[in-house]
């Protein structure tokens, strides 16, 4: 039976050839708008990321609220939009996206973290001069006419510079950086950058050992709606561009391509709906969801 001590100690005792192999390196979990919400999982989420510190390992939590800033929107009477998978903002929607993403969720998942035992700071790009944005410039390719346009997203953003210096000094302490996907121009504007968008270059950065995207579906699914166990880059552009990815996925998925590029080891897109998610895919032989390949 799973309930009998040995084997609850066999579990543990399965964990510590990964511990010795994480130990010092940097875990960046993006932790989804979609994959809070439930006192449960959000309990969970916070005691694996104490437990990677205890660990030796360097967690480092980017979080989102996509679906969050939608609700406040609602009631504040202003309509969400999205373009390929990214919220059109405007001079009063970057407002409110910096006050739930900066503020309240931020502080939800630091207290999280915190009631198990542990020092999480709450932060944003703007922290320690950590990531500066542009203006994104997306182009799409109209499927019809073959057409490429640029799309005006307003104040969303693309991390142009990430410096590490905050983020190797919490390294070495007791602290976990808890971060907010909001940063500044050097024009003096605030951004709201995508959360998958943000994770990618804080990973590549710090050249982290694992990038984890917690969503609310097993992985990347194909057309029939099964499980994509492993994806090459190559494959993954293909299914962008046939349309099996689509909506948020997409940012997640070119998120991925880029941070293989920029150095990080393994990336790997799972269901942050499953209970104690992170610490099955990092210290167990159970890891699930899609890992994306060179
Ligand atoms: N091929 C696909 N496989 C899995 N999910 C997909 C796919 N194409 C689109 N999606 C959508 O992407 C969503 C995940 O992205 P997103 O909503 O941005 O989540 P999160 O808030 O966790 O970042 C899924 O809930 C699903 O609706
Ligand atoms: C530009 C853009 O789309 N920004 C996102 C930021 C939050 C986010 O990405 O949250 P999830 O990870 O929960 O989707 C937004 O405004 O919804």
């Amino acid at each position: 039976m799973s309930d009998q001590p040995q084997n609850q100690a066999s579990l543990l005792a399965e964990a510590l050839p990964f511990m010795q192999a994480y130990e010092n390196k940097t875990v960046v979990v993006k932790y989804g708008g979609h994959a809070m919400g439930n006192a449960e999982l959000g309990r969970a989420f916070a005691r694996d990321i104490a437990l990677l510190k205890q660990a030796g390992i360097n967690p480092i939590v980017v979080h989102g609220g996509g679906p969050q800033i939608g609700r406040m929107l609602e009631k504040m009477g202003i309509e969400s939009r999205f373009e390929h998978g990214l919220r059109v903002t405007d001079e009063r929607t970057v407002e409110i996206v910096e006050m739930v993403l900066a503020g309240s969720i931020n502080k939800e998942i630091v207290a999280l973290i915190n009631a198990e035992g542990e020092w999480a700071i709450g932060l944003c790009g703007k922290d320690g001069n950590m990531v500066f944005a542009e203006k994104a410039k997306k182009t799409v390719v109209d499927p019809d006419s073959n057409i490429e346009r640029v799309l005006d997203l307003g104040f969303v953003g693309e991390p142009v510079e990430v410096d590490r210096t905050l983020l190797d000094l919490l390294a070495r302490s007791e602290m976990i950086p808890v971060i907010a996907p909001v940063a500044p121009g050097r024009d003096g504007s605030t951004y709201n950058i995508n959360a998958d968008t943000f994770a990618g270059a804080i990973a590549g950065a710090v050249k982290a050992a694992r990038l984890l995207f917690l969503t609310d579906v097993p992985g990347v699914l194909d057309k029939n709606g099964q499980l994509i166990k492993e994806l090459s880059v190559s494959q993954a552009r293909e299914l962008i561009r046939d349309g099996t990815i689509s909506g948020g996925m997409i940012p997640k998925v070119e998120t991925c391509i880029e941070a293989i590029d920029r150095g990080v080891e393994g990336v790997v897109i799972l269901n942050g709906k499953v209970l104690h998610a992170v610490l099955l895919e990092l210290l167990t032989e159970h890891g699930a969801g899609t890992l994306i390949v060179r």
